[in-house]
């Protein structure tokens, strides 16, 4: 599904990453993580196919990530969504179904018991962060990516909505999507991940699958140092 083949990346003169190698199969769900300003965001950007790689090649499903072959099947929940203030929920998954042709009632149904429940007509300007996170995943993976990417997504959400999300994570690992969840904190996804990714100054330190046992073991074994 996923082939980095020694990326670089580098802005003017700060280096993100550093030639990093990493793959990923069908069905893996991976929780990258790393200190700030480690490269985690800048290497979901590429994998989103948003930027360009330096030096090296980042291939989804055999396709270079900024083609719109990968593109369409990845799906990306950025830290801080890109959404239309001006808009209301609905109007805006409307937007998003029109984008990928899809029927906007299904999407709207989906809505029930989440924290937009009821909350079709607020604009989205108004909406709190946690209402925005989840319209941001929602409008990002509506379309049923295979490849899904989270960047820090319980950020701004309360206990009930981190839940939903775990739900919502295991439904993906069931139908064997592939997941990166990268965040700062990662006790929350622990149990969930079958591998972990440390990123540190822009180099993958560690890459471990984590079978036999968790990865907050696993985490704490290898960088005592993290947040958990
Ligand atoms: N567009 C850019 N222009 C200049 N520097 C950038 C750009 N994007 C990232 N960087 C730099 O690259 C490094 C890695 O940034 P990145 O956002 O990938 O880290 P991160 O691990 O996601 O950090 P955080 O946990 O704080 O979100 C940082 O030093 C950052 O300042």
């Amino acid at each position: 599904m996923i082939d980095v083949e020694s990326v670089s990346a580098r802005f003017g003169g700060r280096t993100a990453l550093t030639e990093a190698c990493f793959a990923a199969d069908d069905g893996e769900l991976i929780c990258l993580t790393g200190h700030h300003g480690s490269g985690k965001t800048t290497l979901l950007r590429l994998l989103a196919g948003l930027a360009k790689p330096t030096t090296g090649q980042v291939r989804i499903d055999g396709h270079a990530a900024t083609d719109h072959a990968a593109r369409s099947v990845c799906g990306f929940a950025q830290e801080e969504p890109a959404l239309y203030g001006f808009l209301t929920v609905r109007e805006h998954l409307a937007y998003d179904c029109a984008l990928h042709g899809i029927r906007l009632q299904p999407i709207l149904e989906r809505l029930q018991d989440t924290l937009l429940e009821g909350r079709h007509d607020l604009l989205v300007r108004d909406l709190s962060p946690g209402m925005r996170k989840q319209l941001g995943l929602l409008a990002a993976t509506l379309h049923d990516p295979t490849l899904v990417l989270l960047d820090e997504p319980t950020k701004g959400l309360d206990a009930t909505a981190v839940s939903d999300l775990r739900t919502t994570l295991r439904g993906w690992r069931a139908q064997r999507k592939t997941v990166i969840v990268c965040t700062q904190n990662p006790a929350w996804v622990t149990d969930l991940a079958n591998r972990l990714v440390i990123l540190r100054d822009g180099h993958i330190m560690h890459d471990v699958r984590v079978a036999d046992e968790t990865v907050t073991t696993a985490l704490l074994r290898l960088d005592p140092h993290q947040q958990i």
